[in-house]
């Protein structure tokens, strides 16, 4: 049976990974991209244009770390931030150096009936409340598209532990969550947001002792 976790879990195995397990989160944002990656390359979607949509936290550097791999993949990939780069997490800037050393095209504004694909890169585990007026609209305006969506970990709007659209959440054909599948994925209206979730081992460490509280 899958192991749904909540969001406070996934940080604590995740926080365990890298303290007790010394592997550092640049190393799991790699793996994650590269499951990913992988995931996106096994010939079900259709990979001729992708936009990467990235936030601005974790979520967000996986994306990016996402559309470095695709780049040098030779899979033609356009990086979009959604938030002000101003605002960016350190991993997020980290990745954002990597991306421009590869060469990873950005654009500032897309017409999201162009691409093949989208990723979902903007919120995940980490939403802890509902989106900003203005990132609602665009996320109602994309599922009005019928376009493909792959959301990384969740898609966002989704709240992790229940499943619930806080203020609107994108409408995702498939999910690559990272490590475990979150609770929110399979409850309420993200069951349905989240598609087919697949989920990617990216080496989380989890404590022999942990007592997961969804069995
Ligand atoms: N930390 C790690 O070791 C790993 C993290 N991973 C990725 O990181 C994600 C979690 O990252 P974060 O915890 O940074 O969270 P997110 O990237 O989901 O969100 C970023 C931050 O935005 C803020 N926020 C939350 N809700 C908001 C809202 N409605 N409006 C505006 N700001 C809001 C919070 O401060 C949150 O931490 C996972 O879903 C996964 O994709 C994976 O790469 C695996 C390893
Ligand atoms: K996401």
């Amino acid at each position: 049976m899958t192991q749904l976790v909540t969001g406070d879990e996934i940080r604590a195995i995740e926080a365990y990974t890298i303290t007790d397990g010394a592997l550092s989160a640049e190393v799991l944002t790699e793996r994650a991209a590269m499951a990913a990656l992988n995931v996106l390359a096994a010939g079900h979607f259709d990979l001729s244009k992708v936009l990467v949509l990235a936030g601005l936290g974790g979520n967000g550097a996986d994306g990016i770390a996402l559309a470095r791999l695709l780049h040098q993949a030779h899979i033609p990939v356009t990086l979009q931030f959604v938030g002000n780069l101003k605002r960016a997490n350190q991993a997020v800037l980290n990745q954002l150096k990597a991306a421009n050393a590869a060469g990873v095209s950005r654009s500032e504004k897309s017409d999201f009936k162009e691409p093949s694909l989208i990723v979902d890169a903007i919120f995940g585990a980490g939403l802890n409340k509902d989106l900003p007026e203005g990132l609602q609209k665009m996320v109602k305006a994309a599922n009005h598209i019928d376009n493909t969506v792959v959301a990384l970990d969740l898609p966002t709007g989704i709240d992790a532990d229940t499943g619930e659209v806080r203020g609107a959440a994108l409408n995702a054909k498939a999910t690559i969550a990272f490590g475990f599948e979150k609770a929110g994925c399979a409850r309420g209206q993200g069951k349905k947001m989240a598609g087919r979730v697949m989920t990617q081992n990216i080496g989380l460490i989890t404590p022999t002792d942990f007592t997961f509280s969804i069995q």
